[in-house]
Parts: C-alpha cells; structure tokens; sequence
C-alpha cells in the first residue's frame, strides 16, 4: 500500500530551554506525520514536552526557549529547516520560512490552534460575534453582510443554540462548553486544513466533553480537516484518533493506529498509561494510576529515559540508548522504543532485571537521585 506525501511531517524536532539551571531538553528529536483528513493524538504525562512539541511546529516558543533542530513540512513547505553550518553545529537553513510569512500565511489561516482555556483566546470586551467576524473578515474576502452570516453560521455549526441572538453576547455570557464550541467556531473560520488543539476539553465535565468530541468527529467528516489532539488522557484518544503518538521525556516511545496502541500495546508505558485509565474490559478494581513522577527533562535519565519507572527494566535499558526505535511490519507503521522488542539485538533477555522498586502494579517509587542521569555512560560510549 502507498501513502500519499502527509499533510504535515515532523523529523526530529527539537527545542530546548536555556535556563539558568541549565538546558531543558523539552522536545528532544520527536518524529511524527499527520496524514490529510487524519486525528492524530499526542498522549503523555505532564510535563512530556506535549505543549512545547506544538508551539514549536507554529514557531511559537518564546524566550528562553529555542527551537535547535529538525525539519517541519507541511504541504510541501519547509516551517521548520535546520543544516549542519560550517561549524558542525545545526543552524537555521535557507529554505526555512520567514516569521512574517508563519504569521500571515500559516498560522490562524492553514493551520488554526485551539487552547484549553478558552478565556485566554477571547476578548473579553468584545461579543462573540465582533470576534468571529474580525476573524473573518481578517482572513477572507468577503462583505460586512456576507461575514456577519457566515459568523451566524458556523456558530450554529458547532452546535451553538440561538446563534443569532449569542451573537451578540460576551464570552463570559457563555459556559466553559459553549466557550470551546466558540472557540472551534474560530478555528474553523478560516477553513484550515489542520487544528492543533491542546488539551480542549481537560476542564469540561465528562458529558460536555463527550459532545465537544462528538462535534470534532462530525466536523472531520465534514471538511476533512486534520487534527493535532494534546491530551493526557488516553480515554479521549479512544474517542477520536485515528493514529497515536506517545511522548515521555521529551521523546516519542510509541507510535500506532488507535486499535493497535490499545490492543497490541509495546511500549511499558503506553501499558502503564493504559492501565490508569477506566475500560470497559476490565473492572474498576483493576485500575492502576500510574505512580512515581517523571524526571525533569534537564537531567534525563540514561538509556530507556523511562527505565526508573520502568517494571520490566534491565541493565541494557539504563545503559543503551534505544534511540529512533523499531518499525513493526505492519500497515500503518507501528513504533516501538522498547528494547523488549525482539528486532532490537541488544541482548535484553540476557540482560539483568534493574532493581526497579515497583510495588503492587505500577509504583515505580522513583526518588531524586534516580532521576540524575547515570555515568555509566550511553550508546555512544561517553
Ligand atoms: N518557559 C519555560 N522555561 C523552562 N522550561 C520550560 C518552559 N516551558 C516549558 N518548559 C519545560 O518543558 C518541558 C515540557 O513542558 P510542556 O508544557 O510541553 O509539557 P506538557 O506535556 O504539555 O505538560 P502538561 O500536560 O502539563 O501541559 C517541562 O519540563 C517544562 O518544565
Ligand atoms: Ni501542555
């Protein structure tokens, strides 16, 4: 089977924080596409590198955060673009598009960004409709008649009862739920082929969240539009992704069709997620939350980044780094950076158990002192 070019794809990128502790390595070589019409899920703990992963494809890190490294396409243009120099060291390559061209062409027009707090997005002093309209009228070309009736109508599209008379309201006239849909109804308005959404519906209660994702799979349908969905939640993952990305530590460790990451699971921690979450497989007393914190991203562990958490950790884990991982043969990829997988060669059942403390379940009892990264030194003999 041959894929067309993805709509967007991310070869490891990598931004970077330079703090006065030191460098946090927030992203640290992530790849991943988003295929056309495709709902792409990027899953993880707080703290994985979700937000940054996103800001950096929109170019929009700010100090003391800097994208370092990578590559970035989307409908064949380069966003992101970075050569070795002269130097050795990686720097910014022609071909990568300007600031102004990412703010007046990419971002908010081709690719449309949704917050989690929608307050943060709307202007308070403004009613709903000035905003979606301005948004309108900013974007395309139309008459004050013609946006003030598309503005009414996408309204009502995104499930918006009355959307003549709510018009004309404020955001704060509207509950956290209507206040999302308003949202969405920005994103849409400029009819773009990718929204990247953080988070959405992490503070709306379990129903409403239901409807909010009830209405991103019709609009999908729809328009075929793509989608970016950051959530910690794998439950919500089941809900609308096609594909899955599974981040920790600023990298990628498995990568899977929605139905292959829940029911042919490699990666540990794709399995401890998933033990942490309800299934209507399982009963309630089965439910596992995931214990033990992540390190910090500034001092990663060594190897596997997850081997202190890790139940099924060996020596090879804390001592080789598993770098990009292994593709199963399978339609679409399936990635795995474990080295359980048996096309890893690196001697993992001969290696021995790391004394993990994991208790009953999945209680990783990582302590600070673990999260230090090893001397013992990495792939590259250091
Ligand atoms: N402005 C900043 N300065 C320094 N470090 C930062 C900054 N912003 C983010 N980081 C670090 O980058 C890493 C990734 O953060 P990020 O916000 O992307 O996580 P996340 O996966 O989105 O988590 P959450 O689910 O809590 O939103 C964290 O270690 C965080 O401390
Ligand atoms: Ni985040």
């Amino acid at each position: 089977m041959t894929r067309n070019t993805p709509l967007l794809s991310v070869e490891n990128l990598q931004t970077q924080f330079f703090t006065e502790d030191g460098v946090v390595r927030a992203v640290d070589g992530i790849s991943f596409t988003v295929e056309e019409g495709e709902i792409v899920g990027l899953v993880g703990e707080s703290g994985a590198g979700k937000s940054v992963a996103i800001s950096s494809l929109l170019r929009l890190v700010d100090n003391p955060g800097q994208i370092v490294g990578g590559h970035v396409e989307f409908k064949g243009e380069n966003l992101i673009d970075f050569e070795e120099g002269p130097d050795g060291n990686l720097r910014q390559s022609d071909e990568m598009m300007s600031n102004d061209e990412m703010r007046k062409r990419i971002r908010g027009n081709e690719i449309a960004i949704i917050f989690q707090d929608p307050m943060e997005s709307l202007n308070p002093v403004y009613t709903v409709g000035e905003q979606l309209s301005e948004f309108i009228r900013l974007n395309r070309d139309l008459s004050k008649k013609e946006t003030k009736a598309e503005a009414i109508d996408i309204l009502r599209e995104v499930g918006i009862p009355d959307p003549e008379g709510r018009y004309n309201e404020y955001p704060h006239q509207f509950s956290g739920g209507m206040r999302q849909r308003v949202l969405i109804a920005m994103a849409l308005a400029c009819q773009p082929s990718l929204i990247v959404a953080d988070e959405p519906t992490t503070a709306l209660d379990v129903t409403v969240e239901g409807q909010i994702l009830d209405l991103v799979n019709d609009l999908q349908e729809k328009y075929n539009t793509s989608f970016i969905w950051v959530t910690h939640d794998l439950s919500v993952v089941a809900e609308i992704c096609d594909r899955v990305n599974v981040m920790y530590l600023g990298k990628i460790v498995e990568s899977a069709d929605v139905d292959d990451l829940f029911y042919d699971t490699q990666h540990p921690y794709t399995g401890a997620l998933l033990d942490s979450i309800p299934r209507p497989d399982r009963t309630v007393e089965e439910l596992n939350p995931i214990k033990g914190v992540m390190p910090e991203a500034i001092h990663p562990p060594s190897g596997c980044r997850f081997h202190p958490r890790c139940p099924d950790a060996r020596e090879v884990c804390r001592d080789v780094d598993p770098g990009d991982g292994i593709v199963r043969e399978k339609e679409p990829p399936h990635r795995v950076v474990c080295f359980k997988h048996e096309k890893y060669d690196v001697g993992y059942e001969e290696s021995q158990p790391l004394d993990v403390k994991v208790g009953s379940g999945f209680d990783a009892g990582l302590d600070r002192d673990r999260a230090e990264p090893e001397s013992r030194g990495d792939a590259n003999g250091n």
